[in-house]
């Protein structure tokens, strides 16, 4: 079952004048999202991703106002996809997060559950079902909020366009081997836990995007070409973008 067959909203667009506005705005955002879940069920859960823009918007986070109306010690934080790389390497999806002012937000180290690396597991299968058991033992049916980043050719998480890991069913989690970007091991969220989200947010900037976000939000694009096209929130799905990522766009 697809989210359009369970009458998930179409995406809706916002265009940014700039990759900082886009943050900042995209920060805000996430700052009144998180009051309104733990209002909703006290404890809100948001999945963070990688790359420029995923760090960008910790940092503004950081920075924005009524952050402190958040309770931080009751957000839990996952990752959409990790690269298999040991704790603390600075290429790893949550070190670049951690670097940009995670740390600082006031979060519950208990509650904010990284992907294992080969420093605690032997392999990338052993981490994708050590973190789905993890995903078992406290993610919500729906995570309030999922912050995804989009490559230049369209992937999403670490699912690339015909990619083996796309096909993963049944399980919250895929290892990933052979990435065409490097490093070539990498842990997924799959298709499938992609779509148990109530809010699904794209934050995308950058010319170099413009042709991936055009075919992700064409009307009939094939996942296995454009990854990026499948994802949608049960409530909202968002296209955060700067004006050069949204230049495709009619
Ligand atoms: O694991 C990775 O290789 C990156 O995390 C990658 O998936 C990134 O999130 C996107 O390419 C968007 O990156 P930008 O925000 O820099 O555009």
């Amino acid at each position: 079952m697809t989210a359009d067959d369970r009458g998930a909203p179409e995406p809706a667009v916002v265009i940014h004048p700039g990759k900082q506005s886009l943050a900042d705005a995209a920060a805000a955002r996430l700052v009144v999202a998180l009051l309104d879940a733990q209002g909703v069920s006290g404890e809100a859960q948001v999945v963070l991703t990688g790359g420029s823009l995923g760090s960008e918007i910790i940092r503004s986070l950081t920075g924005v106002l009524g952050r402190s109306a958040v309770d931080w010690r009751r957000v839990r934080v996952w990752w959409g996809d990790e690269r298999f790389l040991p704790r603390g390497h600075a290429d790893r999806n949550d070190t670049q997060n951690d670097e940009a002012g995670l740390s600082s937000l006031g979060l519950d180290a208990t509650k904010v559950h990284r992907v294992p690396g080969p420093d605690e597991v032997d392999t990338p299968e052993a981490s994708a079902d050590a973190y789905a058991e993890t995903l078992a033992r406290h993610g919500a049916a729906a995570f309030d909020v999922l912050i995804l980043g989009v490559g230049p050719d369209g992937h999403v998480a670490s699912l690339f366009p015909h990619h083996d890991a796309q096909r993963a069913t049944g399980t919250p989690t895929v290892a990933v081997h052979h990435s065409p970007k490097p490093p070539p091991e990498r842990v997924s969220l799959t298709f499938e836990r992609l779509a148990q989200a109530r809010e699904t947010w794209f934050l995308v900037a950058g010319e170099d995007k413009a042709d991936a976000v055009a075919a992700a939000l064409r009307p009939g694009t094939d996942r296995w070409d454009v990854p990026a096209s499948a994802p949608r929130g049960t409530e909202a799905t968002r296209w955060l973008l700067d004006t050069a990522a949204g230049a495709g766009l009619s």
